[in-house]
């Protein structure tokens, strides 16, 4: 019987130093509020990874430190415009969201899509239209929008105003162009699950990047770029330059590697990631459950927050190799 993981990341980019706490907490309130769900030890012989993905995800989606929900990064019309996708290994359904405002959980409009098995991707008015019916509550406009999003957008305009891109130079990592002190592309969050049944589920979610423009869509809601869950070989959600990861397929690539260069789940991202990076300039990082558990945590960008539990231990970092460990309890 498989042993339960579940593995999640709150983002790649250019994280400050200040960043990091707000993030350490968040991952770790997401893992205590998803983990319950999934082990083996809740009482119920071992819960769904489905409802442990969803859990988590929808824990950072209402934590102002991650780009998703609540917190998530503003198009030019400062505005939320929200992105998620969930699937699942077995049977391979899917459910993929964009252009969803004034909703607090993406994620779960996702799942409900998943749920009723008519289409697979709904956007804008069709996916508000869904939320709603399906119980979601409609917020007010303008309810997701934090100073923290606020701040960067600025900051963002600021630097187009004096004519540097830096969208542009984060794709052309090589040239000497100026670096925004905050990542446009904010930090996307993404949860990969396997139960003891075997079933492997992946979601993820994301406000997009700041100073996008209307009704652009990323890679988080397009599966093998953002998103992918396949039994007989793993799932992986990945985060960072949009434009970049759904160019490169990162998610599709690394499952790849996995099924037919043999690789292990980390030995894959770890190839995939520097790849992309290297044939496109633009930067990210993917998590990965292998189909046999083994787990891969890998990004290009200066840091990316991850944590898992496994074993009654909390693992968890965001820079290089960098591993911080601790007991793992409801109150961590
Ligand atoms: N930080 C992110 O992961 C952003 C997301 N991949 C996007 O480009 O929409």
């Amino acid at each position: 019987m498989p042993r339960p993981v579940l593995l999640i990341h709150g983002g790649a980019g250019d994280i400050s130093d200040s960043r990091i706490a707000g993030k350490f907490a968040g991952i770790k309130q997401a893992l205590r509020s998803a983990w319950g769900l999934l082990s083996p030890d809740n009482g119920s012989g071992g819960g769904s990874a489905l409802d442990a993905v969803e859990a988590a995800v929808r824990s950072m989606e209402l934590d102002e430190n991650f780009n998703a929900g609540y917190g998530s990064c503003l198009n030019t019309n400062g505005q939320v415009e929200m992105e998620a996708s969930l699937m699942e290994g077995r049977d391979l359904r899917a459910g993929c969201i964009t252009l969803l405002q004034d909703v607090m959980h993406p994620i779960t409009v996702a799942r409900r899509l998943m749920e009723k098995q008519r289409h697979t991707f709904l956007g804008g008015a069709a996916a508000q239209e869904l939320a709603l019916a399906t119980g979601s509550e409609r917020l007010q406009p303008g309810a997701l929008v934090t100073e923290g999003a606020r701040f960067t957008l600025k900051e963002f305009q600021d630097q187009m105003t004096q004519g540097k891109d830096p969208f542009f130079a984060r794709t052309e990592l090589a040239e000497d162009k100026p670096v925004p002190k905050t990542d446009p592309s904010g930090e996307t969050v993404g949860a990969v699950a396997m139960d003891a049944s075997g079933q492997i589920v992946v979601g993820t979610s994301t406000g997009g990047i700041t100073g996008k423009w209307p009704g652009r869509i990323g890679d988080t809601p397009i599966l093998g770029s953002g998103t992918y869950a396949d039994n007989c070989r793993g799932g992986v959600s990945t985060t960072g330059h949009g434009e970049t990861l759904m160019r490169y397929n990162l998610a599709q690539r690394i499952l790849a590697a996995m099924e037919y260069q043999g690789l292990s789940a980390q030995a894959a991202a770890d190839k995939e990631c520097r790849e992309m990076t290297k044939r496109l300039g633009g930067t990210g990082g993917a998590i990965v459950v292998g189909h046999s558990g083994d787990l891969g945590i890998s990004f290009t960008s200066r840091r990316m927050a991850w944590g898992y539990v496994q074993d009654g231990t909390i693992f968890y970092g965001i820079e290089g190799q960098v591993v911080h460990q601790e007991p793992f309890t409801v109150s961590t």
